[in-house]
């Protein structure tokens, strides 16, 4: 038999998962589809990164981060299916929404919330012969532990945000940090430059790697190539750190009666109530656009609120449009005997 969640959240990152515990919150029969084995989203990428911004919460690890997102997120016990893809959104004749995924799973729903952040997200891959080798040894995409770099050589490969952002990070940690990028500058932050640039970090411009030598997963050295003279160079190297942004793919299909105004490809436009142009899909996070979107966690779990809310009164009209305030809802009531005995003892 066919069985019909009251809200399908398409994405399990900081949108999706807030969502989730807000619709459970609010009474909903619940479903995250994700496509990556792990729920979490962007933050997944920046493991290692400091997280100040995410209000009312001490500096906190992405890793960390991720984990207590995941963990609210499952309060009201959703179901999840992970390593699935949404790749077709159809209404059938009783209104309900069919989703299909790319191994030709079907999922039913009353209400949809899009929560695709930046699409599937996979980093672009150093294009160089066998680099594959050294991939989780001593080539990395994402930084999932600082500590491997005490004392070492690190390259960085990339010369935008993120790999200034490392490169400025690993100058406490790493014996020498050097940073190879094709661009004739860094283009990041000008405090962090400036900062990198008075540092003993080596910057090599109109640069770019043509080959790694090593054994067994150990980098040794890195071959470079001068862009503009074609001169080559070798440098010793431990770790390497590549950061040439990612690729994306934030595409799925809308049966040709449904539709979505969409932005610049990707950008869903809706507005601060979570609606999007078609009847019972809504949006959260950084996929959704609008006057004064911010593209950030609190922007995120802002959006997933009010995508929740308008989904509950789209399934429910005379509910409320605004859920009470947590502590006032009976979900909580045993646990907050629970905690308040334990803080009192
Ligand atoms: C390097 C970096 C550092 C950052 N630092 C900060 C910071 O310090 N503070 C801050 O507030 N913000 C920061 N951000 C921004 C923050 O991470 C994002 O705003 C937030 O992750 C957006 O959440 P989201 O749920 O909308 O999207 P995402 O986190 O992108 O999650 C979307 C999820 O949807 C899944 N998905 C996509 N398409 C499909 C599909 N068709 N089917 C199934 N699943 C799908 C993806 O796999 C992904 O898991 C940073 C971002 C980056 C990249």
């Amino acid at each position: 038999m066919t069985d019909i969640y009251d809200v399908t959240i398409i994405g399990g990152g900081p949108a999706g998962l807030f969502s989730a515990f807000y619709s459970g919150l609010r009474g909903m029969r619940t479903k995250i589809i994700e496509y990556q084995p792990k729920l979490g989203g962007k933050v997944l990428l920046y493991p290692e990164k400091m997280i100040w911004d995410a209000g009312g919460q001490p500096p906190v690890l992405g890793e960390l981060f991720a984990k207590q997102l995941v963990n609210q997120g499952m309060t009201f016990q959703p179901t999840v299916c992970t390593n699935e893809k949404v790749d077709l959104i159809e209404k059938d004749e009783n209104q309900n929404f069919l989703l299909t995924t790319h191994n030709g799973n079907k999922h039913y729903s009353k209400s949809v919330i899009v929560a695709i952040g930046g699409g599937i997200i996979q980093p672009r891959p150093l294009e160089v012969e066998a680099a594959d080798r050294f991939v989780g040894k001593t080539l990395h995409y994402t930084v999932n532990d600082l500590r491997q770099f005490r004392d070492k050589v690190v390259m960085i490969s990339g010369g935008g945000d993120s790999a200034v952002d490392w490169a400025a990070e690993l100058l406490y940690i790493a014996k020498q940090v050097i940073i190879v990028s094709r661009r004739d500058k860094l283009s990041a932050h000008e405090a962090l430059v400036k900062r990198l640039e008075s540092s003993s970090a080596k910057i090599l411009l109109n640069s770019r790697i043509c080959g790694l030598a090593g054994n067994e997963g150990m980098i040794d050295q890195v071959k470079l190539e001068n862009i503009h003279s074609g001169d080559m160079m070798m440098e010793e190297v431990d770790h390497l750190v590549v950061n040439h942004g990612y690729n994306r793919d934030s595409s799925f299909e809308l049966a040709e009666n449904l539709s979505l105004e969409m932005k610049d490809d990707y950008f869903y436009v809706g507005n601060a109530q979570g609606y999007t142009s078609e009847d019972g899909i809504f949006a959260a996070g950084d996929i959704l656009t609008y006057d004064g979107k911010i593209n950030l966690l609190v922007g995120a779990f802002q959006d997933a609120v009010n995508a929740v809310n308008s989904a509950k009164t789209y399934l429910e009209p005379s509910a409320e449009k605004v859920a009470m305030v947590s502590s006032h809802n009976k979900a909580f009531d045993e646990q907050n005997k629970k905690l308040i005995r334990e803080m009192l003892r």
